[in-house]
């Protein structure tokens, strides 16, 4: 572990926090943690990702190339070198409980509880680790009388791993390893930002919420990096934020007292909650989320949604995933260009992760039409929305994708994504700038064609805006 921070009590009741022991510039690295307390993949991740090194030897694509383990036939590996690193770090342990159960997979929780228990019986956690685990919050009072489930299935998980791993742990013990992992863990991602499983460091556990965090948690396989936002003087609090932090104060609220029991005093959220949202308000804004209806549309007297602002923000982002998934490039280009210039400088600090993500997602896009991919999309009868008409404005695709690359890898030093997402950046901006070369082509000396390029993204930005209305 490298970490430039020091644990320390924190004031206004929030328990222990980690303060920076060194001034840190933007996309420094706060904490470095290399091996986890315990991190487990989701199931359907189980299939496409290596349960060795968590994705970090094929990072941001999943494949189908892994092996499954011979004896439990649940979790698969790159190779020998990730097989052996986890059969001695938990996998020996449980294999054979795995075994037993097929087809049935246990439910991740489960599997990571299973998992700290077994380690934890056979002392494979060092004594500081264990302690600062043992320490952490289980707010377990608090989820016995304000969330009677999520009680019930601590309870069960914990009667079924004392069964599994035929432990003498007492059961109530083992809720409290349940109720921590709830509490403290992060979800585990990709290099671009996908989850993909659950991870627990009692150390990172440590740190603080804030709506407006000055750090953010990345990972690189089982690698968790914290990195600094924006400046951060030393003795100042790390604080990341536990929710997506551009919902508004009543959606954070309900998300924090529901996952972590606590209420949010940020600067932010006492300014919010005194301009918050009626209970009728709300509850048309968090039902426009339910995956299984329609947005409810705002009241007639309702001034029209912005476009930086929640659920429009979620809303584009979902409307992106879907044009892709429909083979519509041009709109999906088109949408994604706002999100990139007129949404994510508003929305988002300038070097935040998503922010990069988004850039990344725009030039691979690009890519894909500057590639002469088929873009006719597949019809059907109740698809009958015409593609934005991209040619129309002549944009030459090629500068576009130099200059979204160029940006990112020349902040690359301030950026808070993880090494592997610069790497990727940085093979992808040196192949289409040696690509220029090659065509005779300096982009470096075509700043003026550049802007005249972004003059016509822009034009095609505001028709699409227009439409909207
Ligand atoms: C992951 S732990 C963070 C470390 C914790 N402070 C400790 O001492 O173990 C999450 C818990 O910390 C407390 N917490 C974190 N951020 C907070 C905040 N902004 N306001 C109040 N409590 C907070 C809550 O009790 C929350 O459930």
């Amino acid at each position: 572990m490298s970490s430039k921070t020091t644990p320390a009590p924190a004031s206004d009741g929030l328990g222990r926090g980690l303060f920076a022991s060194t001034d840190l510039a933007i996309g420094e690295t706060v904490l470095h943690i290399s091996t986890p307390f315990v991190a487990v993949l989701d199931k359907p991740r189980l299939e496409d990702t290596c349960s060795g090194c968590l994705g970090k030897r094929h990072l941001g694509s999943y494949e189908n190339t892994l092996k499954a383990c011979r004896g439990c036939h649940v979790v698969k590996y790159c190779d020998k070198t990730c097989q052996s690193k986890d059969w001695k770090f938990a996998h020996s342990l449980e294999c054979g409980i795995y075994q037993q159960l097929q087809p049935r997979i246990l439910p991740i929780n489960a599997r990571a509880v299973l998992r700290m228990v077994l380690r934890n019986g056979r002392k494979k956690y060092g004594t500081e680790e264990m302690k600062l685990f043992l320490e952490l919050e289980t707010h377990i009072k608090d989820i016995r009388d304000e969330n009677e489930a999520q009680w019930q299935r601590i309870a069960l998980c914990s009667k079924a791993v004392k069964t599994y791993a035929g432990t003498e742990m007492q059961e109530e013990f083992i809720s409290a390893f349940g109720a921590k992992l709830d509490l403290n863990s992060f979800n585990l991602t990709n290099a671009v930002y996908d989850r993909i499983g659950v991870y627990l460091h009692p150390y990172a556990a440590l740190i603080n919420h804030s709506c407006t965090a000055n750090a953010v948690v990345g990972f690189e396989g089982d690698e968790l990096y914290v990195k600094a936002l924006r400046p951060i003087a030393k003795g100042d609090q790390i604080f990341i934020s536990y929710v997506d932090a551009t919902n508004p104060y009543s959606v954070r609220r309900t998300e924090l007292r529901g996952r972590y029991y606590f209420d949010c005093r940020c600067e932010r959220c006492q300014t919010e909650s005194s301009s918050a949202p009626t209970s009728s308000e709300t509850a048309a804004t968090t039902n426009n989320h339910h995956p299984h209806h329609r947005p409810i549309p705002p009241p007639a007297h309702f001034p029209p949604t912005p476009i930086t602002t929640q659920p429009s923000v979620s809303l584009r982002d979902e409307l992106i995933v879907s044009l892709l998934t429909q083979g519509k490039f041009k709109t999906a280009f088109a949408h994604a260009t706002i999100r990139y210039t007129r949404i994510d400088p508003v929305v988002y600090a300038p070097h935040h992760p998503i922010r990069q993500l988004h850039a990344w997602s725009l030039s691979k896009l690009a890519i894909l039409l500057s590639q002469g991919v088929d873009v006719s999309h597949r019809s059907s009868s109740d698809d009958d929305e015409e593609e934005v008409a991209l040619e129309k404005f002549e944009v030459n695709l090629g500068l576009i994708i130099w200059a979204v690359l160029g940006e990112l890898v020349a902040g690359e030093e301030r950026a808070c994504t993880v090494p592997g997402f610069k790497g990727l950046v940085r093979e992808a901006f040196g192949q289409v700038h040696g690509e220029f070369l090659a065509g005779g082509l300096d982009p470096r000396a075509m700043g003026a064609e550049v802007k005249r390029e972004w003059g016509k993204v822009g034009r095609l930005v505001d028709e699409v805006l227009e439409r909207e209305g």
